[in-house]
């Protein structure tokens, strides 16, 4: 007979703050990787000859497998039928592979100028790469979500949740800072290089962590895959695009995620010429937001669980949102301080957003459907992430260029793409006050505290 009171691996603080560790490591290598290139763009420029189109189209890329071909919804599909180690191990692969295609466009392929479809055929080869490291970025986000869900049942799960966003945010923090030293003291591409071998540190990694999980799957018996909660679901799927609440969530998220990530990858330009910060400072201001989000997501999220209003706060964060991009976008305030003050500002909306937005999802559906939940928002998220990116990259050709520099890039006026963001933050918070309303209206809880005293 089976022993129920037997300790399981999870039971030991240690060991599931351990296995925590492990996964979150393999996401803090992808989150280096995808920030790593942005404060590169006036190098790229200046060194490969790429303009803001082609460097749009290569952030964008990023969401451009999982949008067109539906790669999330395959992700997801894949996790339930082949369980958390087998499509981690797989998106840990898709990632190497990706960065390793990224780096050889860039290092091997540099006279490979030839127009194809628009673009430099090194543009269009390194941005399938980065779309190949885009899916498995994604669908590792959402298993190492199950795999918190897994190794946390019953245990401290928001706040691993929090903690492992939180250590996500030192890779692109550090991506942020590193990028342009870096490149100016080795090659423009050095810094690629090392977010290439901390990934394969990240599959080492993640092939460590699947000892542990069989383990724990050994002693749990039942393979928590295999049980029929926490599946991917046409059904489900019906019922949770049925949700307002859903819908809610899913704009909200798309709007104010575009907002931040795509900003980001053009802000080390903007620091730089616009409010003549250092180069080599410029990237460690860009990623201030991903530094401050660092401390200030779990301390949020804790409040959140606390005291609630998960919704009010989701507006406060829009609210931040269209202040910041506004500021950015007056021509006549050119401070530096200035500049490094909004990022903080940001940082701190971009802690506020997301301790409250991901464990409202929490709240409107139940656990069986939060896979599905979050792989379908992530999916949303993704339309924007690929689509800003490369509207602004159109923008800044098309309309924004006033010089070139010394070096040969060209330099851009970027009030119009700073008040394309500002509109964008402007619907985000039309839809966090409709949240809001929707919330009172169908009961959703979400300003209701987490944990009740
Ligand atoms: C980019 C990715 N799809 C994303 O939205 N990441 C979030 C964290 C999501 C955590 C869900 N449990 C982020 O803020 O980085």
């Amino acid at each position: 007979m089976k022993d129920q009171n037997q300790k399981k691996l999870n039971d030991s603080w240690g060991m599931r703050w351990g296995a925590l560790a492990i996964v979150a490591f393999t996401m803090m290598a992808a989150y280096y990787v995808n920030d790593v290139a942005a404060p590169l763009k006036t190098m790229l420029e200046s060194t490969l000859g790429w303009n803001s189109s082609e460097f749009g189209l290569f952030t964008g890329a990023y969401s451009f497998l999982n949008v067109f071909l539906l790669m999330l919804i395959w992700g997801g599909l894949i996790l339930d039928r082949f369980g958390i180690r087998f499509t981690g191990k797989l998106a840990t692969i898709l990632m190497v592979v990706g960065t390793a295609i990224e780096y050889y466009a860039m290092t091997q392929m540099t006279d490979a100028t030839q127009i194809v479809m628009g673009y430099k055929w090194n543009v269009l080869v390194a941005s399938a790469g980065y779309s190949l490291f885009g899916v498995g970025a994604e669908v590792a986000g959402i298993t190492v979500t199950k795999i918190i869900a897994k190794w946390f049942q019953g245990k401290e799960m928001a706040t691993a949740m929090g903690v492992q966003v939180a250590l996500a945010r030192v890779g692109s923090q550090a991506a942020y800072a590193v990028a342009i030293p870096v490149a100016r003291a080795y090659e423009i591409t050095t810094p690629i290089l090392i977010g290439l071998v901390c990934l394969v540190g990240g599959l080492v990694a993640f092939f460590a962590f699947s000892v542990l999980d069989k383990k724990l799957d050994r002693q749990l018996e039942t393979a928590v895959d295999a049980s029929p909660e926490d599946k991917f679901s046409f059904k489900d799927v019906k019922h949770i695009v049925c949700n307002p609440g859903f819908w809610l969530i899913a704009v909200l998220c798309v709007l104010f995620y575009s907002c931040v990530f795509p900003f980001q990858k053009f802000a080390s330009e903007l620091m730089i010429t616009k409010y003549q910060i250092d180069e080599n400072l410029a990237g460690t201001i860009a990623g201030l937001p991903a530094l401050g989000a660092l401390f200030l997501t779990p301390v949020f999220g804790g409040m959140v669980d606390k005291r609630g209003k998960a919704a009010s706060i989701m507006m406060l964060g829009a609210a931040m949102l269209i202040g910041v991009h506004c500021v950015y976008a007056l021509p006549f305030i050119t401070a530096s301080w200035v500049a490094i003050v909004l990022m903080i500002v940001l940082g701190i909306a971009f802690s506020l957003v997301p301790s409250a937005m991901w464990p409202s999802v929490a709240k409107i559906f139940p656990v069986n459907q939060l896979g599905t939940a979050y792989a379908l928002i992530f999916f949303i998220q993704n339309i924007g992430l690929w689509g800003i990116p490369t509207l602004i990259g159109a923008v800044l050709d098309g309309f924004c260029v006033v010089g070139t520099t010394e070096s040969g890039a060209k330099l851009y006026d970027y009030t119009l793409p700073m008040c394309i963001f500002t509109g964008i933050a402007i619907l985000s918070l039309i839809v966090a006050f409709m949240l809001k309303a929707a919330d009172r209206k169908y009961g959703y809880k979400l300003e209701e505290a987490n944990i009740r005293k």
